[in-house]
């Protein structure tokens, strides 16, 4: 009988369940899709009970196949997207929706709490920046605007525990979805008690510290019924396990809607000057300092939408106006900060800009430019990183633009550094089966796990193209910092 393992990636706008054989090699993927509801201005949301139902149904349809194959389950382990919260009453009923980290709203909350936050050194304990998209924010924007909702609150929970709950009856976050909520002390791995009194919340309303192995029967549905569950971990540090990016000179990237770039340590790195980067767990000794943008893909979704909404081959069109702008797209420009920033400024205040326009740029350099911006934001959050650890000169990446191979060549131009892209696509749910399989004991550790890792893509820097984007790259950067004061100003206009 084969042994297999699943993994299961509970993403923002889709669940994406992986069956790998014992080697870690895909044998079968379901994907499910959920909406994301958005009716208000600041508004990202899900609807928990269709991200349950969406994750069973893959789950279901996985272990039906499984089980018609003959295939022996081993485990099922999960990973989640960081930075979500529902809270739940007294009865284990949602008293709201899912907030994604995409959700904006309270960076509107009043008060104290920016001054708290810097006299307190919280961004030294938890490791994550003053920022809307952390629960502390959150928690306090419910306070502040749904006091109803807030008082009636049992727990405040991540997407994941929510599931977890469903499936077990216990309520557990891992110490990479609790790192990710800034409300943990990463140093001694507990919750954070001065934020906590701040918040006016009590640890009990917070779910128990577990480890990423830590495993539970699942107690429900015929299908699913007695199959080990491993509680996994957030998916920034398991995008970095799938992609095998162990070593400290090893930097991973995921470039889709939004973009992040990350790197294991052994120890906390935190940048208390400028809190450029945040600091994440992997597992209780595996540490995650990175840097994330808000405006990757999510760019050329906009300007799809917005000028070419019936271009079926817009993303062929993408690739064949990278090839053909010249590097620097005729001197245009594009901040691409269509949803505020995160690292490494953390400006809720920034605007996009197109600058330099004149009348001989048409849409392919307009095209060109934002990509150029998006890549240039990715080389702020690599330099902050560089600043702070240690220096890469090798990225691995995923997500969405690892489509695009003119997009990964101007990648490793800015970056001027090696960019490899690895045949399995699914990087998050692969760490999450690597996180099931040292669970369940099959290996010690995450270094003894051994995984032949094929290359898909390896493309070296073209030294021409660096050099006259490291230039470019300079007066991008002029651009941003001169109009900082702008982007403030222009809010009371
Ligand atoms: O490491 C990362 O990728 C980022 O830090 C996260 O903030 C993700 O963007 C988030 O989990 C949504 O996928």
């Amino acid at each position: 009988m084969k042994t297999v393992y699943i993994g299961s990636d509970i993403g923002t706008s889709s669940v994406k369940t992986v069956i790998y054989d014992k080697n870690f090699k895909q044998i079968d993927k379901i994907s499910q899709k959920y909406s994301l509801i958005s009716n208000q201005k600041n508004q990202a949301e899900l609807d928990p009970d269709e991200v349950y139902n969406s994750v069973i149904k893959t789950l279901e349809t996985v272990i039906q196949k499984c089980n018609n194959s003959n295939f022996k389950v081993e485990f099922i382990s999960f990973s989640s997207a960081l930075h979500s919260m529902i809270i739940v009453d007294e009865n284990n009923q949602p008293l709201t929706n899912c907030l994604t980290w995409a959700d904006t709203r309270a960076k509107d909350i009043s008060g104290d709490f920016k001054a708290f936050y810097k006299n307190n050194s919280v961004y030294s304990r938890t490791g994550c920046p003053y920022h809307s998209i952390y629960l502390p924010a959150k928690i306090l924007w419910f306070k502040q605007n749904k006091t109803d909702i807030f008082n009636q609150a049992e727990k405040f929970i991540s997407i994941k525990e929510f599931i977890i709950y469903k499936l077990t009856k216990k309520y557990s976050i891992d110490y990479s979805v609790a790192s990710g909520s800034g409300l943990l002390n990463i140093n001694n791995k507990k919750w954070d008690n001065k934020l906590l009194s701040f918040l006016g919340i009590g640890k009990s309303q917070l779910s128990r510290l577990v480890d990423i192995y830590k495993t539970y029967k699942i107690k429900n549905t015929e299908l699913l019924k007695g199959i080990s569950l491993v509680v996994g971990g957030g998916d920034g540090p398991l995008a970095n396990l799938g992609e095998r990016a162990l070593a400290e000179n090893q930097f991973a990237a995921t470039l889709g809607t939004s973009g992040a770039i990350r790197v294991f340590s052994d120890k906390p790195v935190i940048d208390a000057e400028n809190q450029s980067i945040w600091c994440y767990l992997l597992d209780e000794n595996t540490y995650l300092p990175g840097g994330a943008i808000n405006n990757g893909g999510i760019v050329l979704e906009w300007i799809k939408k917005n000028f070419f909404e019936s271009a079926d081959d817009y993303y062929k069109l993408i690739d064949q106006y990278i090839d053909e702008v010249p590097t620097g797209s005729k001197d245009l420009f594009f901040l691409p900060f269509l949803t505020g920033e995160r690292s490494p400024n953390w400006n809720p205040d920034a605007r996009g800009i197109i600058f330099g326009l004149d009348y001989n740029h048409s849409k392919k350099e307009l095209i060109k430019a934002a990509i150029e911006g998006i890549s240039y934001r990715m080389r702020t959050i690599k330099e902050a990183l560089e600043a702070d650890s240690s220096t890469c000169n090798e990225i691995i990446l995923n997500g969405g633009a690892t489509q695009s191979k003119p997009w990964m060549q101007l990648l490793a131009d800015i970056f001027n550094a090696r960019v490899i892209v690895h045949e399995n696509e699914e990087a998050v749910a692969l760490g999450a089966a690597m996180i099931g399989a040292i669970a369940l004991g099959i290996y010690d550790d995450y270094n003894s796990i051994e995984f032949n890792h094929k290359k898909r893509i390896v493309l070296e820097p073209d030294k021409k193209s660096a050099k006259k984007y490291n230039q470019l790259y300079k007066f991008h950067k002029k651009l941003y910092d001169n109009n900082q004061h702008l982007f403030v100003e222009a809010n009371s206009v």
